[in-house]
Parts: C-alpha cells; structure tokens; sequence
C-alpha cells in the first residue's frame, strides 16, 4: 500500500537486532516518508562506523554523539526514524521523541535477538563472550524504558519482516 496517508513522525525503539532499521526503512516507503536512521546519521557526521567510534571515544563519546543526532532528527517532519537500541537511556533522548512523533516499540525475546544479530560484528555491545547473556541483561534494563516512551508495542518475534509490516499499517492507519 505505498502512498498510504498517515500524518507526522513514527519513530522506533528496541533492542539491537529487534528490526528498527529494516522495518523502519520499509515503513517509510509505505507510508511515504523519508527514512532516517541515527546511526547512519551518526556515522555520517562523524566520518566514521559504529565500532571506531566506541573504540576511539567509548561509549560515553557515542552516547553524546547519539544525543546531539537524536535532538536533530526528531525535529524534522514527515520521516521515519530508526533509532540505535541505547537511544532510550538518556531522558532527553526519550523527551524528544514522546515529544515529536509516533512511537513505535519492536519488541522480541533475547533468544530471537541473539539469532538475528550473531553474525553481525557492527554492534561493539554484542562483542563479549556470551552476547546471548549481555541481550539479556539489556533487555531487563531497557524494556521498562521502551514502554515508558512507546504508543504503540508490536511484538516481532513470530514475524517475518513482510507481515510485520502489514500488521503495522493496519494498526497505524487505525491509531494515527
Ligand atoms: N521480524 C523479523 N524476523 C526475522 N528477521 C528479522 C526481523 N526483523 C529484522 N530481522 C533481521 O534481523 C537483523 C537485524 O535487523 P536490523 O533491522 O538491523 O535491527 P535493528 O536496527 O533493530 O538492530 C537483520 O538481518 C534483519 O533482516
Ligand atoms: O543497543 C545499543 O546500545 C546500540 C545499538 C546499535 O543500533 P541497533 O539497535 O540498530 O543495532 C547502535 O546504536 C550501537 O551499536 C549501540
Ligand atoms: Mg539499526
């Protein structure tokens, strides 16, 4: 249903892995919206990937650099945003986007994250001797603060991307 009319923002929150970024890219061409990711936004500001900029500046230096993108983006109108699982943690991160958009939780269990994201050496976090346990430890920090900002919860871990997509339009066209 490309060209589907729903106004505003819809941005997505959850943990690494749950499909922000390919739901979130799939979304906006349905929906007609442009699509932004923060950390494509991060990296390309930066001018540098995810991993050098954790290897060079920590955490913290990402954080920071996370923030300053999130207050940017959330100020534009008529997009999609995908952001980074960790966008949650700091309240000014979770303020903007109550604030300026739909928000959408993907949600999954750890098991089905640890599935979709093993393969994938981008996501420093997930580079420990048993990421399996680190997505679990996560997801008990940060589900409450996904829900404390989410309009909306979709549960993604019997879904393919396809249907999941459907399921979304059809709550969205409903809810916004
Ligand atoms: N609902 C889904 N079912 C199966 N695989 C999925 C689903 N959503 C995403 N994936 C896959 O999981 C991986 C991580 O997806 P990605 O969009 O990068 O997640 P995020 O941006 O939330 O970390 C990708 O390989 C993607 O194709
Ligand atoms: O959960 C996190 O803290 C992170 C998630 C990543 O994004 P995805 O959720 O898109 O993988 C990326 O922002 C960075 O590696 C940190
Ligand atoms: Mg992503």
């Amino acid at each position: 249903m490309p060209g589907m009319k729903m106004p505003g923002n819809f941005f997505l929150v959850g943990l690494m892995g749950a499909g922000k970024t390919t739901v979130g890219r799939a979304l906006a061409k349905a929906a007609s919206k442009t699509f932004y990711d923060s950390d494509h936004e991060i990296e390309a500001r930066t001018g540098a990937r995810i991993p050098t900029i954790f290897e060079l500046e920590g955490e913290v230096g990402f954080r920071q650099r996370e923030a300053e993108a999130i207050a940017d983006l959330t100020q534009l109108k008529n997009i999609v945003l995908a952001t980074g699982g960790g966008a949650v943690l700091h309240p000014a991160n979770r303020a903007h986007l109550r604030r300026n958009g739909y928000v959408i939780y993907l949600c999954a269990s750890p098991e089905e994250l640890y599935k979709r994201t093993c393969h994938d050496k981008n996501r420093p976090l997930l580079q420990t001797a048993d990421p399996k346990a680190r997505l679990a430890e996560l997801y008990a920090i940060r589900d409450p603060l996904y829900r404390e900002v989410a309009d909306l919860v979709m549960d993604t871990s019997q879904q393919s991307v396809n249907s999941l997509l459907q399921l979304l339009l059809k709550e969205l066209e409903r809810k916004t």
